[in-house]
């Protein structure tokens, strides 16, 4: 039988010498390509060496950086808030996130975790990936082929944020045109609801030229839930505040300024100032506080308009009592005769109209201005004046319904207690105000208690009522005989 033959195996000093001599002439190419090619053509030539060596995926994947050159990307920002709706229960890792300014925690999904979500069928893969600072490897030619940028020749590259998006390609239209934008109105809705509502109290004086404006959180609890009033004028109220929100067009369309004036009036202690922190709190709009009293003049009253933002409600309070206006024939009060030295003493009725129909109508959009007063009938009938002040607000005197309210803000008791009827029967013919109960309703955490005295303030509240020691106006009489409250739009 012939012997079987193997071929020869190779000796370990014939590998080593084959594995040099390969190596010398990989790095005699390297050389050979680097001294012979300029940088542009060989990255031309890495680059489709890379593609052409590449898999071949059905996948699409978006990325979004976090920075744009040097300014922000707005669609990493917009998909990073997203995200926070779509966290995982199972997610392994989280970040937590809090500026000093925040008040609340935000928690964000951590690198390297997957997130999935799908958008009309589509099933897609969010991935939030941070690279680390890396040594560059640019070999001095201006260019770092390691990451396919220009380097700057050694030093580290900084560390750089981005998430990743993947779906299937076929779905490429259909996530560019309707996924991604409906991403950022997600996101703008989000931002809206996590924002601190702010408080600026707009002087023209005291500060640099042109006034200054102070801020601080505006920490009001008021919301509409937690207001004593008509549940209808309530609602009324809500409703007027969403329609103006989505009538953008409309005002565009009539050639009218997106801007809504708003005049409440009634007793002090009614709800007026609560009304406006419930509005703010609603629209999640910054509130200007603006004191006439302290403004200069016409053109100071100007250049503090200018120092208001969209999205804002301008308050000017007691407008009454806050400053005499001089009627627009020009015939000027005492009180403004005394005006204080480095003032403007040209302030006007007509300035103060102009500011709200005219600098006002061009200057922002979405604007509420809120007037209030406690005593309607003093004020220049033009200031009244349909398209000026578009709603009228009778803030009035507490009401059954009100009561109720308040007795579930403060009390707890939401559906019936044996002191509720004759509370109930006194307050119709009282004319106490809601700031005046709320303030009994405090005074001790016993219920009995609370509701006991209650009961002897109101009975007593009769006695200075039929003395006459509480002096109302005509109107607020009216009012609370016929218990309703008036919304004049
Ligand atoms: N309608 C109401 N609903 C709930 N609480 C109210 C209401 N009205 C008054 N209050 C309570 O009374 C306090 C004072 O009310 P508010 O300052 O809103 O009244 P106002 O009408 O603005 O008074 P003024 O005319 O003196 O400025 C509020 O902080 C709130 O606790």
């Amino acid at each position: 039988m012939a012997a079987r033959t193997f071929p020869e195996m190779p000796t370990p000093s014939s590998l080593l010498s084959a594995y040099a001599s390969m190596s010398t002439s990989i790095m005699l190419f390297r050389t050979m390509f680097n001294q012979l090619f300029p940088p542009q053509l060989r990255r031309y030539v890495l680059d489709n060496v890379r593609l052409y060596w590449k898999p071949k995926t059905s996948k699409l994947t978006l990325v979004f950086d976090e920075k744009d050159g040097m300014t922000s990307n707005h669609m990493f920002d917009a998909a990073e808030a997203f995200l926070c709706t779509r966290i995982n229960p199972n997610s392994d890792r989280l970040r937590i996130t809090k500026s000093v300014k925040d008040t609340h925690i935000n928690i964000k999904f951590a690198e390297s975790e997957e997130i999935g979500d799908s958008f009309e069928g589509v099933p897609v893969t969010w991935r939030y990936v941070r690279q680390q600072p890396q040594k560059r490897t640019g070999d001095g030619d201006g260019f770092d082929y390691a990451n396919g940028k220009p380097s700057s020749g050694g030093g580290f590259s900084p560390e750089r944020k981005f998430i990743e998006l993947k779906f299937d390609k076929k779905y490429k239209e259909i996530i560019i045109s309707s996924y991604l934008p409906w991403i950022i109105k997600r996101s703008q809705e989000l931002e809206n609801q996590k924002k601190v509502v702010k408080l600026h109290n707009l002087q023209s004086y005291g500060g640099g030229p042109g006034g200054y404006k102070e801020s601080v959180n505006l920490d009001h609890p008021s919301t509409f839930d937690t207001l004593a009033m008509d549940p209808k004028m309530k609602q009324a109220i809500i409703d007027d505040l969403n329609l103006f929100l989505k009538r953008k067009d409309f005002y565009k369309k009539v050639g009218k300024a997106w801007k809504r004036g708003y005049l409440l009036y009634g007793p002090p202690g009614t709800g007026k100032s609560s009304l406006i922190a419930a509005i703010a709190n609603y629209l999640k709009f910054d509130i200007f506080d603006l004191q006439l009293s302290n403004v200069g003049g016409d053109s100071s009253l100007k250049k503090l308009m200018l120092r208001t933002s969209n999205r804002s409600i301008l308050v000017i309070e007691d407008i009454d009592c806050s400053i005499q206006l001089p009627d627009r024939k020009g015939i000027v009060p005492a009180k403004l005769s005394e005006v204080k030295p480095g003032r403007d003493p040209m302030f006007s009725l007509s300035g103060l109209l102009n500011f709200i129909d005219g600098l006002w109508s061009c200057c922002g959009d979405e604007r509420i201005i809120i007037f209030t007063t406690n005593h309607k009938e003093r004020l220049d009938p033009a200031l009244l004046r349909p398209g000026r002040m578009d709603v009228h607000i009778h803030m009035s005197y507490l009401t059954v319904d009100g009561f109720e309210t308040l007795a579930a803000n403060y009390l707890n008791i939401y559906d019936h207690h044996w002191r509720f009827r004759e509370i109930k029967e006194l307050i119709k013919c009282r004319k106490v105000t809601p700031a005046e109960v709320a303030e009994e309703l405090m005074k001790s955490e016993d219920v009995e208690v609370v509701l006991g005295g209650l009961v002897k303030f109101l009975k007593r509240k009769k006695v200075e009522d039929d003395e006459g020691k509480d002096g109302v106006d005509d109107e607020d009489d009216e009012v609370h005989e016929s218990k309703k409250a008036k919304l004049i739009s």
